[in-house]
């Protein structure tokens, strides 16, 4: 059971989604047999998730390929209606798509683009300058902002179609925080950035996180985004919440122990180390291994005595390895 959260911006209750999906054999035989008997089947994506966000909350939310991600946001910003449970965000009902609603939240689809594609960002920027109401004042001093702090100069009025995929992502961002929103729902906002061009983007959205205390819902493939953006983390399995807590809990949760990373004074071999743990990799003097939770004072103290160590630490595993963990053989997040 959820506690509720007095002052939640987005709550959300046992929140439910099928869709109908219609079955068909292949080949013209197939179509002709569906067209006689049409076939369907349900499939449940969502199946009863609760949570609240606080104002100025920003979670990751992660899960293996099909968990339910999608399609939780977009149950939350209004695009689908869900087919059971509730959800408010802002104060408001997503699915009724009122103008306030609307004007509190947007949406980010990294694998979706919004800008007009054969026109220049900046004709976008003002047709939703329209669409929001925003004020004169406020376009100017938002644009300034976004300009200066996601380095748009120079790349605004030229054609989408003509930008790199960097400089559109930039643009698409922008775009859809012009209206400078409450709620962020960020669906995969870094994906295929190279990696400086990723980290612009997470700078912007720490920075906007700050400046607006807006609430970030956040999936990502790259869990650098999650690790430097997100301190709560919610998991979804199979349309269900499996987790929903602090990133060094979901760390914890890993059974496969703490890694410890070593700087040596003088060269030792793999075989060397595998007397104190597993996974162990070696290379010059730098080595690491992975010894269980409940033996890491031990093993640390036994590899300080015996080895030449200048430098020893002790690290929860990368979350990536949780999650791989957690998920058994299933795809869960790439590093
Ligand atoms: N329009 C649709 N019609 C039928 N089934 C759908 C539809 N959209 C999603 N699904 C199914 O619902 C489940 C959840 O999909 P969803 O896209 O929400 O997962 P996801 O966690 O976002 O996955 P990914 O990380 O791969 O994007 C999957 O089994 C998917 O096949």
């Amino acid at each position: 059971m959820t506690t509720p959260t007095p002052d939640a911006r987005v709550r959300v209750r046992d929140l439910r989604k099928s869709y109908t999906v219609h079955e068909k054999e292949p080949g013209f035989l197939g179509s002709l047999r569906s067209f006689v008997h049409r076939k369907s089947r349900s499939v449940e994506a969502v199946k009863g998730v609760s949570f609240d966000l606080a104002p100025g909350e920003v979670v990751g939310f992660l899960g293996p390929n099909g968990a339910g991600k999608t399609t939780t946001l977009k149950m939350l910003s209004g695009l689908l209606h869900p087919s059971g449970g509730e959800v408010r965000v802002a104060g408001s009902e997503p699915r009724r798509r009122e103008t306030a609603f609307l004007k509190n939240i947007t949406l980010v689809m990294g694998q979706k683009q919004q800008l007009i594609w054969d026109l220049p960002a900046l004709d976008s920027f003002l047709v939703n300058q329209a669409i929001y109401e925003i004020p004169d004042a406020q376009y100017h001093a938002t644009m300034r902002e976004y300009t200066e702090v996601l380095g748009l100069e120079g790349i605004l009025k030229k054609q989408v179609r003509k930008l790199s995929l960097g400089e559109r992502m930039k643009c698409e961002l922008a775009a859809a925080l012009l209206h400078r929103p409450r709620v962020l729902f960020l669906d995969e906002p870094t994906i295929g950035l190279d990696v400086n061009m990723q980290e612009a983007v997470r700078t912007f959205i720490r920075d906007y996180n700050a400046r607006y205390e807006a609430t970030v819902i956040l999936t990502s493939h790259y869990m650098a985004d999650v690790t430097a953006l997100a301190r709560r983390i919610l998991v979804i399995d199979q349309g269900q919440l499996v987790f929903d807590g602090d990133l060094a809990r979901l760390a914890e949760q890993g059974s496969g122990g703490k890694t410890v990373r070593l700087q040596l004074r003088r060269p030792v071999t793999e075989a060397q180390l595998a007397r104190y743990g597993s996974g162990v990799k070696v290379d010059g003097l730098s080595a690491e291994l992975t010894v269980p939770r409940a033996e890491v004072s031990v093993r640390a103290a036994r590899l300080l005595s015996d080895l030449d160590v200048a430098d020893l630490t002790v690290e929860d595993p990368p979350i990536e390895t949780v999650m791989g963990e957690l998920f058994g053989g299933k795809e869960a997040v790439r590093g």
